[in-house]
């Protein structure tokens, strides 16, 4: 189903993506899947469905466990493009968007923003982006942000990495993180982590029965790390640029 979607987002322009969620809103099924079976069939020229399918890892862990930190490495060597949903959501902040208040004060908080909004986020960066390897870095973070995106992308992510450090190392990174952000604080933090393990432990635990996890050690140097999540990607294969 992803292939379709994948195939259909460069095709379409903004204001039949916009239909086409509106299709989906009212109907309640994916209206992507709908056109797309009716346009991009290769035989009748459309592309080739195999070159045009994004290969998407979800990355995942507690806050300070390291998972922007891998993604950069992983960007740098194997060309993947970063989504970060907590950067997206910064962003939404910052462009004084209707829902900007919204989103800051339940980071503040150190609670999840409706799935609505971050869905909205990562399927807008998607489909403007000319990648077909993506790394989708704290997200989902909840089953309801795992449900929503399956049902509005309309697929599944091909691996998942969860970077598994202790608690004690979490808190003291994110307290040394020192890049100005509002939930990095002894109080927010200790919130994070109770979301993360109420939340968040679930959708790795529904990845690992799919066998799509891979469960990486997040102690250590950033290069031993890294060299625990070379080979998942070494081992991969995954579509050629256009
Ligand atoms: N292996 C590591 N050892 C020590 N500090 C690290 C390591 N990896 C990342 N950091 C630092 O810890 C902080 C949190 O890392 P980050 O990648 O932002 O984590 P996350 O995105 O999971 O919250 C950052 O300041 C980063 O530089
Ligand atoms: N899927 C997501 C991702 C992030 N958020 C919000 C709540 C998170 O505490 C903040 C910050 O997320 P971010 O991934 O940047 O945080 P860490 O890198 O784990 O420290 O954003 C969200 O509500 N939903
Ligand atoms: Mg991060």
């Amino acid at each position: 189903m992803w292939r379709r979607v994948a195939s259909l987002s460069p095709l379409v322009s903004s204001s039949k993506s916009r239909l086409l969620n509106q299709v989906q809103v009212a109907y309640g099924f994916n209206a992507w899947q709908m056109f797309s079976t009716q346009v991009l069939n290769p035989a009748e020229g459309g592309v080739s469905d195999s070159r045009r399918t994004p290969f998407v890892t979800f990355v995942l862990g507690g806050p300070g466990s390291g998972k922007g930190t891998q993604c950069t490495r992983i960007v740098e060597t194997f060309g993947f493009t970063h989504l970060s949903a907590g950067d997206l959501l910064r962003r939404e902040i910052s462009s004084n968007s209707e829902n900007g208040s919204m989103i800051l004060s339940t980071i503040k908080e150190g609670k999840i923003v409706p799935s609505v909004v971050t869905v909205q986020l990562i399927q807008k960066a998607i489909e403007t982006s000319d990648s077909n390897r993506f790394l989708i870095d704290g997200f989902p973070r909840t089953e309801e942000n795992r449900i929503a995106y399956e049902r509005v992308i309309g697929a599944e992510p091909d691996i998942v990495l969860f970077f598994d450090c202790p608690e004690e190392e979490m808190v003291k990174r994110v307290l040394n993180r020192n890049q100005g952000r509002i939930d990095d604080n002894i109080d927010t933090v200790k919130e994070r982590l109770k979301v993360f393990a109420e939340l968040n432990l679930p959708v790795i635990k529904h990845y690992s029965k799919k066998g799509k996890l891979y469960k990486i050690d997040g102690t250590g140097s950033e290069d031993e790390i890294f060299e625990r999540v070379r080979p998942v990607f070494a081992a991969l294969r995954y579509p050629v640029l256009l």
